[in-house]
């Protein structure tokens, strides 16, 4: 048994379980994505220059990825704090923070937010997509990558003593990169030391969720306490995510708020609407996996934030979840959703 037992790991240190309250798994406070940039389409160029504007919203919606500014959340620290005050008024009590090496984590940030909020929040150990991994990261070792993972639980990262909660979001594309296998399998070698809860972000193909699991498992992860993120924009076919449901992962639906007709990443998805996110979310709790499934915005742009039109941090309990009530999901399903489910992932075992 280690000291992190049975608690949970937030930026101001460890709390108790019960204290976590509602919680989004997969959001991001402070981070940049520049990583992600995307060239407008030909003629829109001037509007990607001059984005914040009331004309131009409906454009940065269908376009977030084409606009440089828009992509450093970590310029909007005031914004950040209103957002999360209002989180807590709406109900919110905890909020996962996804930001790994390789999107500008900044930890001094999140605790400082934490503390002018009174919002539980919880940072990520390890590392995002390939693309994003420094020339010494791939040329670390499992064993070297491992290391720094559990460091950065137990002793803390980025030359500070604060201490990541989480392993994840966890990044791979698709296929799957060596160094995004030698990062998975860091990933599941540090787990299986610490007891802690992992979460992944997956190539954007209906097979990369599996084979990710596949990955894990052989390295001796604990998939019962791993979290498949984007399932919103990953699989699609009833009985392909029921055979994935039955690997045993947690199951994120974490885009809502997210509506775009060309998804840029992967032109051969449709972006599903909230209300398709919500019939999904019901088929799955028809289905018998109430006690799986999790739910965020993964606001990783401007463009979300209140300040620029954007949906914020408390859409899914002022709009989405009185629309689950609706659509034959109860309250106690939408507690164990926000509540429950949460806090038996983010508790160390
Ligand atoms: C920050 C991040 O990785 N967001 C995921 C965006 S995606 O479109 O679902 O891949």
């Amino acid at each position: 048994m280690s000291v992190l037992s049975g608690k949970v790991q937030t930026v101001l240190g460890l709390v108790d379980p019960d204290q976590l309250g509602r919680t989004m798994t997969h959001e991001h406070l402070v981070m940049s994505f520049e990583c992600s940039y995307t060239a407008p389409p030909p003629g829109d160029e001037a509007v990607a220059e001059n984005p914040f504007q009331i004309q131009h919203m409906h454009w940065l919606r269908q376009h977030p990825y084409s606009c440089r500014e828009n992509l450093f959340l970590s310029q909007e620290l005031s914004a950040l704090r209103d957002e999360l005050l209002a989180y807590r008024k709406a109900g919110g009590g905890t909020i996962v923070e996804n930001t790994t090496t390789g999107i500008d984590r900044d930890l001094p940030a999140l605790r400082q937010l934490a503390k002018d909020t009174g919002v539980h929040i919880i940072a990520g150990a390890g590392y995002y997509i390939d693309c994003t991994h420094t020339e010494a990261t791939k040329k670390m070792s499992v064993e070297k990558l491992t290391d720094n993972i559990v460091s950065e639980v137990l002793h803390g990262t980025d030359g500070t003593d604060i201490r990541c909660g989480v392993i994840g979001e966890i990044g791979t594309g698709w296929p799957i990169t060596e160094s995004e296998k030698k990062v998975l399998r860091a990933t599941a070698h540090a787990q299986s030391q610490l007891g802690c809860p992992v979460i992944i972000h997956p190539g954007r193909d209906p097979a990369a969720p599996a084979e990710i699991i596949r990955i894990l498992q052989e390295a001796g992860g604990d998939i019962s306490k791993t979290v498949m993120s984007h399932l919103d924009r990953t699989i699609f076919d009833e009985g392909e995510l029921l055979e994935f449901a039955n690997m045993g992962s947690y199951l994120e639906y974490d885009l809502f708020g997210t509506e775009m007709l060309n998804y840029p990443f992967n032109l051969k998805v449709d972006m599903p609407s909230d209300s398709q996110r919500v019939r999904t979310l019901a088929f799955l709790v028809k289905e018998g996996y109430e006690d799986k499934v999790l739910m965020a915005h993964d606001i990783h742009t401007k463009n979300r934030l209140t300040k620029f039109g954007g949906h914020g941090y408390s859409h899914i309990l002022k709009n989405i979840v009185p629309k689950m009530l609706t659509r034959g999901i109860t309250q106690h399903q939408v507690d164990k959703i926000l509540i429950d489910n949460p806090k038996r992932w983010l508790t160390f075992k």
